[in-house]
């Protein structure tokens, strides 16, 4: 290091910093003066490019500006501390997108920290973004350690984001301005801002490569398919055309694999043949061998025409050496779109990919879940659906997240561990999520980020592991623009969107009311074929719920085992027989006559009366609303 530098900062740097931290600051500093002709008391503007080059930049990182648009948001909120900004940038350290308290905006700006600013170690001398950029690590640059003075008052944690090429695509960086903060504050934020930028590789990998196959690897079968497992995408000639920057470290302890066959001591196919060979590809993790020694577990992910290939070829080879596989469980419906959903919903739930189905009351959102659930998971791990509509405001947080002993007056004196920790190992299905009070939205958020749960009245929290599927029959994104659900939320629950089809657009209804009909009842029950055109045209707001109603309803009269147009509920047939004969407001009157009467029987308990009609609170409300029916 030259002599010109002042002694006072550097050994300021020196004894502030821990021994890698020293040598990549040091370092820093060096080619800030070497190579980029630095002075520390420079003093120059900040270089922000036009607003219409910082669009055309996110333009061109569009995939990272998107997918990183919910998480940068909600790592700001998750550090929770005053005085700090979120920002993310491009390969290069330009800013493409910051989040930061209104109030503090000017002193960000002041300091050159905004949308379209260059923050190279070239340009601004050694800082977390351009710092981090050329380390390929995580790290912080605590005030003095600028190399520009003019910087000091920054503290910035940096971590930097790899695309599948193990190149830097993006940092994510958490500054402040302010004087108070120790190098010591800075180490729950830079585990927390790694955190994120490998959640945000994770996603980029599999946007990338989502026609590739991926392999998933880690040292224990259990986190095989979790966000912990490290990522291979591999060409169809086997060669590795992409990594997680943890899979690159595995690589690098295969001597530096480039090829599947190095890697395993056997080839694509033999590899591919050998997952597939067990349950179509569905199977669990396997235990691989890896050249040179050593055991990895590891599952793999293919696009569905490559799955088709392998398991048509390997069906001979199980067909000489029959297999005791595992028995996926299977649905019995035909009907082709829903069958699509349970296949994609099945490989995602076994990828720990969060689920969040939307569909019509009635329409098998529980249902489909608990089969998915069996098809990955197995009927012997836990399955705990819990309807966040059904349970009253105060009572919903205990009945998930559970209680320490005596936590409040009539608690249990031994507490009550939870729904959550019931779900453990196994799956949690949250229906009407959208009805989920916002306490309980934070609490929940907190167990997804941490995978740990803190009952009431305890400090003590529990690890708890387990997969979540979520339903809605609510629009989320309206419920978030109105305030009533928690967005960062919405981001971790959405991993995928599943709509299940409401039961008028499925192509397989008569085969469900011959299925439902085999199950309801001891003796053979058929519909006549009248019954089957009414039910056939029927609108089934309550979906396969108001179905079971039906049918359950009219077996009762059926006699000779057949049942008639007049074994059919009344309600169910002024809405369905008269539809064809009268006027629309006719009908109209009628169903709100027969609705009212409905409602009166039950004494005008909406619940009661939606059980009664097959469908659900929210059909009944929307239904009460068209015939301008207001509750009493
Ligand atoms: N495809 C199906 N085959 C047989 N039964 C079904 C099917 N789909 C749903 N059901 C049955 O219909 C009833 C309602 O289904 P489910 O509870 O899964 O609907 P949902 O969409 O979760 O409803 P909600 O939004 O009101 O909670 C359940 O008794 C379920 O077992």
């Amino acid at each position: 290091m030259s002599g010109n530098l002042p002694g006072g900062r550097i050994e300021a740097a020196l004894q502030l910093s821990g021994g890698a931290q020293n040598r990549a600051v040091l370092e820093s500093w060096q080619r800030c003066e070497e190579r980029f002709g630095l002075a520390h008391d420079t003093l120059r503007r900040p270089e922000v490019m036009p607003e219409s080059q910082t669009r055309q930049l996110r333009d061109r990182n569009g995939r990272l500006y998107h997918h990183a648009h919910d998480l940068v948001r909600t790592l700001y909120r998750k550090i929770d501390a005053s005085g700090y900004a979120v920002f993310l940038t491009d390969n290069s350290g330009v800013i493409l997108d910051s989040v930061a308290a209104h109030s503090l905006l000017p002193s960000f700006r002041t300091n050159g920290l905004l949308p379209g600013a260059v923050w190279s170690e070239e340009r601004e001398g050694t800082n977390g973004i351009g710092t981090c950029i050329v380390e390929g690590r995580p790290i912080t640059i605590h005030k003095d350690e600028h190399f520009l003075s003019q910087h000091s008052v920054l503290t910035c944690t940096a971590a930097p984001v790899f695309d599948p090429d193990g190149k830097v695509c993006s940092v994510l960086d958490v500054s402040a301005v302010r004087d108070d903060i120790k190098r010591t504050d800075c180490l729950r934020v830079r585990g927390m801002v790694a955190d994120y930028a490998d959640a945000l590789e994770r996603i980029l990998f599999f946007d990338e490569r989502a026609g590739d196959v991926i392999l998933h690897l880690h040292p224990e079968a259990r986190h095989v398919g979790s966000t912990r497992d490290a990522m291979i995408s591999i060409a169809p000639d086997g060669k590795i055309n992409g990594a997680t920057s943890t899979a690159r470290r595995i690589l690098a302890a295969a001597n530096n694999s480039t090829d599947i066959a190095d890697m395993f001591e056997m080839d694509v196919d033999a590899l591919l043949s050998k997952f597939t060979a067990q349950d179509g590809g569905n199977s669990s993790a396997m235990a691989l061998n890896i050249a040179g020694g050593g055991v990895l577990f590891g599952s793999v992910t293919m696009p569905e025409r490559m799955r088709r290939h392998y398991v048509g070829r390997s069906t001979p080879i199980a067909s000489r050496t029959p297999a005791p596989a595992r028995k996926i469980a299977q649905i019995a419906d035909r009907d082709p779109a829903l069958r699509r959903i349970y296949d994609i919903g099945t490989r995602l739930h076994a990828r720990d990919i969060n689920i969040l189905m939307s569909g019509e009351t009635g329409s098998g959102k529980e249902y489909l879940a608990r089969h998915i659930h069996e098809a990955t998971l197995g009927k012997s791990r836990n399955f705990v659906a819990i309807n966040c509509a059904a349970l009253p405001e105060g009572l919903i947080e205990n009945e998930l997240f559970g209680h320490a002993g005596g936590a409040f007056t009539g608690a249990a004196r031994d507490g009550f561990g939870g729904r959550i920790r019931e779900a453990n190992g196994g799956t949690l299905f949250l229906d009407e999520i959208g009805d989920m009070p916002l306490a309980a939205q934070g609490r929940l958020l907190r167990v997804l980020e941490s995978r740990k749960v803190e009952p009431l009245g305890s400090t003590k929290s529990v690890p708890v592991d387990f997969r979540l599927i979520c339903a809605s029959n609510v629009d989320l994104g309206q419920a978030v623009a109105d305030g009533k659900f928690r967005e960062d939320l919405l981001y971790r629950i959405k991993g995928a969107r599943l709509a299940v089809p409401p039961l008028r657009e499925r192509s397989d209804i008569v085969d469900v009311i011959g299925r439902l009909l085999a199950a309801l009842s001891n003796d053979y029950v058929e519909c006549s074929d009248e019954v089957i055109r009414l039910l056939t045209r029927h609108q089934w707001p309550g979906n396969v719920r108001e179905l079971i109603n039906v049918l359950q309803y009219a077996s009762v009269f059926a006699e000779n085992g057949v049942i008639e147009g007049d074994h059919l509920p009344d309600d169910f047939r002024i809405e369905t027989i008269k539809p064809a004969t009268s006027a629309r407001d006719a009908i109209e009157r009628a169903e709100e006559g027969a609705l009212r009467q409905l409602l009166d029987d039950h004494h005008w308990h909406i619940s009661n009366t939606a059980k009664a009609l097959g469908i659900g609170r929210n059909t009944l409300y929307r239904r009460m609303a068209r015939l301008g029916i207001e509750r009493r």
